[in-house]
């Protein structure tokens, strides 16, 4: 006898159908959502539901939707001290990878200063479905900030549990599909950074540092860190190394030059590249406008940064 339930075949989904099976005008589907945020999930199981329903000698319907568990690669990226470009990087370093072709969230973990809403030039706020937050798009990639969550110039005084807790709610939100989350640390090496190492468990760390030793001895605090915590890594990024005069073309090393890759060679982590100190980084950052989106000599810093840094990934075995 034909199988009544073949007409949803004929649905747009119905390749996710893994059975299906009519018992005493029962339909029963297990339905692979894999890769669907929880919106997309709700909609699909409606679909299915609506269809099956419509179909003669169907009572009742029970779907069961399944996802294979998508592995998630998490890099974060951490300096010793504030200041250094951390969230410019990390923002940067997100747009690149996005750019490159990957599904790019990016989760703006910094207590003390979450500039992530700026960088990136929008105000927008995150949804909520059951309590689990939904990121907002913007330039290609997904992100949620604590800078949503308190109203605009409130400083973050929070400590501990309540930081910890706040900084699980955005690792955990629904990044649907996102291959790769950017986590922009706070700076430093206090507890905050301490639990949310514990509890996210990076695949790699990425490092920033301007190029002087006083930053730099922060930067090796920071590596020590991540490496009692098992957690590889990745190199070093020099930032703000060198300045060329925008009026006479001149170029100069306000920090010095080359003191992090001299120091990723001492402590025996990769040097993952340098980007100078720029009037453009910081204007269109400053404006909303990653560097990273547009095509001049900023924008190929970082995709050379985010290809090195998918190359130390793979490296570490992540
Ligand atoms: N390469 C660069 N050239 C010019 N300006 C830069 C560069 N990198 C960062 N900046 C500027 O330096 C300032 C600090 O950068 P950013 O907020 O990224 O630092 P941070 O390390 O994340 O600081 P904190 O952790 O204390 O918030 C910003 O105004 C940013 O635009």
């Amino acid at each position: 006898m034909a199988d009544p339930l073949a007409e949803l075949d004929t649905l747009p989904d119905a390749g996710r159908i893994r059975s299906r099976r009519l018992n005493d005008g029962v339909a029963t589907l297990i339905v692979d959502a894999t890769g669907l945020a929880d919106a997309d999930r709700k909609v699909l199981e409606a679909e299915f539901h609506h269809a099956a329903s419509g179909i003669a000698g169907v009572e009742e319907v029970r779907i069961a939707l399944t996802a294979s568990q998508q592995h998630r690669t998490l890099i974060a990226v951490g300096s010793g001290k504030g200041g250094v470009g951390k969230s410019t990087v990390a923002a940067n370093l997100a747009v690149a990878l996005a750019k490159s072709g990957k599904k790019v969230g990016l989760v703006d973990a910094d207590v003390y200063g979450p500039s992530q809403p700026t960088l990136l030039g929008t105000d927008a706020k995150p949804t909520a479905d059951n309590d689990r937050l939904n990121p907002v798009e913007a330039h290609g990639l997904k992100f949620l900030s604590l800078g949503q969550l308190v109203s605009p110039g409130h400083a973050l005084a929070w400590r501990g549990p309540m930081a910890t807790g706040a900084l699980a709610k955005l690792v955990e939100a629904d990044w649907g599909d996102a291959e790769v989350l950017v986590v922009d640390l706070p700076p430093g090496t206090g507890d905050v950074q301490l639990s949310l190492i514990q509890k996210s468990r990076p695949d790699g760390a990425v490092i920033v540092s301007t190029p002087q030793d006083l930053s730099l001895i922060d930067a090796t605090r920071a590596i020590d860190l991540f490496r009692k915590m098992d957690v590889p890594v990745l190199g070093i990024i020099e930032n703000m190394a060198g300045y060329i005069c925008p009026h006479c073309g001149e170029g100069s090393d306000p920090f010095g030059s080359g003191g992090a890759e001299a120091a990723a060679a001492q402590i025996g982590v990769p040097f993952l590249g340098r980007l100078p100190l720029s009037a453009a980084i910081r204007s269109a950052s400053d404006a909303g406008n990653p560097p990273a989106l547009g095509d001049g000599p900023e924008a190929k810093a970082f995709t050379d940064l985010a290809a090195r840094v998918i190359d130390a990934l793979e490296t570490v075995g992540r």
